[in-house]
């Protein structure tokens, strides 16, 4: 194709074109004007952000989400990250040729295997995050579950067709000690969190804790303003596939109905978010790890995105409202109030 003749200034090789063609000037500057009641709202905001499963194997979704992280910081957020690794578990495992299954949503863990998750969530998930994060500025600490005594956990069975099951070394978060992630975002850190950790009944031995309960035992100790889950669906369905049946907004009790009849995958997120709703955190969110930059979307927007759970009643007694999400919440006949 031939253009008119012009003199063009000179391009380096490495020169990336903005294609980003999809926005006018005027509805950039909308959304950037948008923002800013919630960074208003949020300035100072402790925010607990688990990042796991297939959002953290694309390349591209990685650096997006330490972007997303390094910009929280940056406008006077506190992010936490809380890390999971079941995909990169899985291919270590395969790798040494170590058998490996999952009952009741948890992977069955022998002490062979435990070795691997500990290495592969301490030594390479993490060193990956904090790598990713600290290429923007060097801000970001990693601290596994066993470090200054932030996670005590114990033992746990599985639950399959009403029956309890061993899953050998997995545990559940009993007991946080949150000094040490508080001391780093003092120092404008931003943690980077793997959820292994001692058993309270043999300190010697590490367990192997889900990272959404880990996430939410972690949201309540610190007393965060929000969750927030990424995963590799749009949100909570209350139909799973049926794709017309996405919770934009549900109450705790509604959840609490709903849990039971959630399959594997999502049931840990939506215990994870009821738990840290229950135990005080406003709002918890799980979100769609797969689009770029959900997590400022979610933050910074009128709409948000995903799922968003929150407590029956707020602090002040008063049925719980959030500006502007007005959708229909599930389990619940009123339009919510703007
Ligand atoms: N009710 C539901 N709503 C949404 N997703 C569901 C539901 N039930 C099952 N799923 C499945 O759960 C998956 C998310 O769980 P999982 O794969 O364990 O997440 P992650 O790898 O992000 O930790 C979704 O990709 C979806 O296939
Ligand atoms: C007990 C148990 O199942 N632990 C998980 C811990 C990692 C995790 O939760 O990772 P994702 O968030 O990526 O799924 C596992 O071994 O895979």
């Amino acid at each position: 194709m031939s253009g008119p003749d012009v003199n063009l200034p000179s391009v380096p090789d490495d020169f990336v074109f903005d294609t980003r063609t999809d926005l006018r000037a005027d509805q950039k500057a909308e959304v950037l004007v948008e923002a800013l009641p919630w960074l208003q709202q949020f300035a100072g905001a402790l925010v607990v952000v688990k990042y796991g499963g297939n959002a953290m194997i694309d390349d591209t979704l990685k650096r997006a989400f330490a972007e997303d992280m390094v910009f929280l910081r940056q406008v006077g957020l506190r992010p936490v990250v809380v890390h999971g690794g079941g995909p990169q578990i899985n291919a270590m495992l395969d790798r040494l040729d170590i058998a490996s299954e999952f009952r009741g949503g948890l992977r069955v863990t022998t002490p062979e295997a435990m070795d691997v998750v500990r290495m592969v969530l301490t030594g390479q998930v993490s060193r990956e995050l904090v790598g990713l994060l600290n290429a923007h500025a060097p801000h970001a600490v990693g601290l596994s579950g066993e470090d200054a005594g932030l996670f005590q956990a114990r033992r746990r069975t599985a639950v399959v067709d009403g029956h309890e099951v061993d899953v050998g070394l997995v545990g559940d978060v009993v007991h946080v000690n949150p000094g040490a992630v508080l001391d780093l975002l003092d120092a404008g850190r931003i943690p980077v969190v793997s959820t292994v950790a001692p058993d309270i009944d043999d300190p010697t031995q590490v367990l192997n804790v889900n990272a959404d309960t880990a996430a939410a035992a972690l949201a309540v100790a610190l007393g965060a303003r929000k969750l927030i889950i990424l995963t590799d669906v749009e949100g909570l369905y209350t139909d799973w596939p049926d794709r017309s049946t996405l919770v934009r907004r549900i109450r705790a009790s509604a959840l609490a109905e709903l849990l039971p009849r959630l399959d594997s995958g999502m049931r840990p997120k939506m215990e994870a978010c009821w738990r840290a709703v229950e135990g005080g955190v406003p709002r918890a969110h799980v979100i769609d790890g797969r689009a770029t930059h959900s997590i400022l979307v979610e933050v910074f927007t009128s709409e948000g995105v995903g799922t968003m759970v929150l407590p029956d009643t707020d602090p002040d007694g008063h049925p719980s409202t959030v500006p502007v999400r007005a959708v229909r919440l599930a389990g619940d006949d009123q339009e919510a109030t703007p």
